[in-house]
């Protein structure tokens, strides 16, 4: 199999266009689509494997000097893909590269801030943000949480891009799951423009509103790039969405999307035909898995428990749901293993028990081993124990190139995209799946409640199919309810 054997990375090089699936090729190396492509499929599905061959088809068969912008999630994500496209394109087509930008939609939307404004607001975290979102609700006794607040602004107003206290007023308030009348609305968005105003005294903004203005700029001058190649776009937010939109002219072969609605675990419910990218009648979904065995496939897919998950690039109003069927694999090994434990250390002792397992008996490099929790406390924990133990381990976060040795240990979110041999997942406990305060209470707001509920059990998901041969999964203390379906 032509596949080279990096570690740590989803978007491995699948060599010659003969290495593809036919339903890979077709989507690969199709002579133009009129208008913008999209192929989905469940995790290993080859999906980055899809778009890298898109690029370099555009690249040889486009005019010279035709940029090509090619998005994926994480800076991490974008830097495993630049490496990925350079062994694709090979010394043949090396100089093809430079006309390739690869860049995750932020920084895209950064940059044009900065190159218009001279300079970018300070992104926000996510706790500066809460507070941020006290000060403006000082004033007034409101009867919303900050959460509320902030998932307004994001939701309803960054993602329909409104202007004015008249658009919202007006607006019809998709996907949320509460009545707002007229006086709330006038009450929300004084503090919504007090919140906007305080932050841009303190030259700060959070990155949907980065991105939101970035589309603004970008609307307004001529299209960047000719094409237009989205990775992991299940995850987008809409005004993300405008972004890419307003680099690229509307015209055939302008965007091409690849992405897994099941691993969706931003809260980004997206309707693309509403904001100008209509993939109808340019589909294709893939289902073969060459990434993990089926016993992990089925093992993990169980653990979405048979929830309804929209299908990518539609909303609640669009109302079409994707599913995993007919989704396999034609690899075989050991059924994952789920085990508790009396206490943290007892799960710890075990976790390097089964790391040196992997290593010492199955002969599996430690930096083809990844361990990962759901918060960075445990992933120290977890580097600390295994070093102790002499196991060498690194942070993914500390971004190890392919030559650093050591076991990757990494958050859930951190492993989006990546892959590894065998896989440990750690805490999985009712106190951190799900995440109380990620979830909106269902009293708050019902749709917000199981859309935010959903993604937790996405992003479980998503850590137990980054392993493409062994599977561990340990708790100690209360078993997360999500383990259910498969733990008995
Ligand atoms: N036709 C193929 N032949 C052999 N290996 C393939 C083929 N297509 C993909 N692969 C391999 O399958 C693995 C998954 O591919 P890729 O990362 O593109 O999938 P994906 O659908 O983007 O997955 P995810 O979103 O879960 O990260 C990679 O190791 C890739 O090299």
């Amino acid at each position: 199999m032509p596949v080279d054997d990096d570690v740590g990375r989803g978007a491995q090089v699948v060599g010659e266009r003969t290495g593809l699936h036919p339903a890979q090729r077709r989507y690969a190396y199709h002579p133009g689509f009129n208008g913008p492509a999209q192929v989905t499929g469940g995790p290993g599905t080859g999906r980055t494997v899809v778009a890298l061959h898109r690029v370099r088809h555009l690249l040889r068969t486009g005019r010279e000097g035709d940029p090509i912008l090619l998005t994926t999630f994480t800076n991490a994500m974008a830097a495993a893909l630049r490496d990925s496209l350079a062994l694709l394109l090979g010394d043949a087509d090396a100089h093809l590269l430079g006309r390739v930008d690869i860049t995750t939609v932020d920084s895209l939307a950064a940059r044009a801030v900065r190159e218009a404004r001279g300079d970018s607001p300070k992104p926000l975290s996510v706790a500066a943000e809460k507070s941020a979102w006290t000060r403006a609700a000082a004033r007034e006794e409101l009867p919303w949480t900050e959460q509320f607040l902030s998932q307004e602004f994001r939701n309803v107003v960054l993602a329909q891009g409104l202007r004015t206290p008249e658009e919202y007023l007006r607006c019809v308030r998709r996907g949320r799951g509460t009545q707002v009348g007229r006086v709330q609305r006038a009450r929300l968005w004084r503090v919504m423009e007090r919140f906007t105003a305080d932050l841009a005294s303190r030259d700060s903004a959070t990155y949907t509103q980065l991105c939101d203005q970035a589309a603004r700029i970008l609307a307004e001058g001529a299209p960047r790039y000719r094409h237009v190649i989205v990775d992991e776009a299940q995850d987008l937010h809409p005004a993300q969405w405008r972004v890419l939109r307003a680099c690229v002219a509307d015209q055939a072969d302008d965007m091409f999307l690849v992405g897994d609605p099941h691993q969706r675990i931003y809260d980004s419910r997206v309707s693309l035909r509403s904001l100008g990218v209509n993939v109808r009648g340019r589909t294709a979904r893939l289902r073969l898995n060459y990434r993990s065995t089926e016993e992990i496939l089925r093992w993990s897919a169980s653990l979405l428990d048979g929830r309804p998950v929209g299908r990518l690039g539609e909303d609640d109003d669009d109302g079409g749901r994707d599913s995993l069927r007919g989704y396999r694999s034609q690899l075989h090994g050991r059924v994952p293993v789920a085990r508790g434990h009396g206490s943290q250390d007892e799960e710890l002792r075990a976790l390097v028990e089964q790391v040196r397992t992997w290593i010492e008996q199955d002969g599996v490099k430690p930096s083809e081993v990844a361990v990962c929790a759901r918060f960075n406390t445990l992933v120290d924990a977890v580097i600390t124990r295994l070093r102790r133990e002499r196991i060498p381990a690194v942070a993914v976060k500390d971004n190890p190139g392919p030559d650093v040795s050591g076991v990757r240990v990494a958050t859930m979110h951190a492993m989006k995209g990546l892959e590894f041999r065998c896989v440990a997942v750690v805490g999985v406990t009712s106190a951190v799946l799900p995440f109380a305060p990620q979830v909106t209470p269902a009293e708050t707001d019902p749709v917000q409640h199981q859309s935010d509920l959903l993604a937790e059990h996405c992003l479980l998901f998503v850590a137990c199919t980054r392993a493409r041969d062994a599977l561990a999964i340990s708790w100690s203390g209360e078993r997360s309810p999500m383990l259910d379906p498969v733990a008995g």
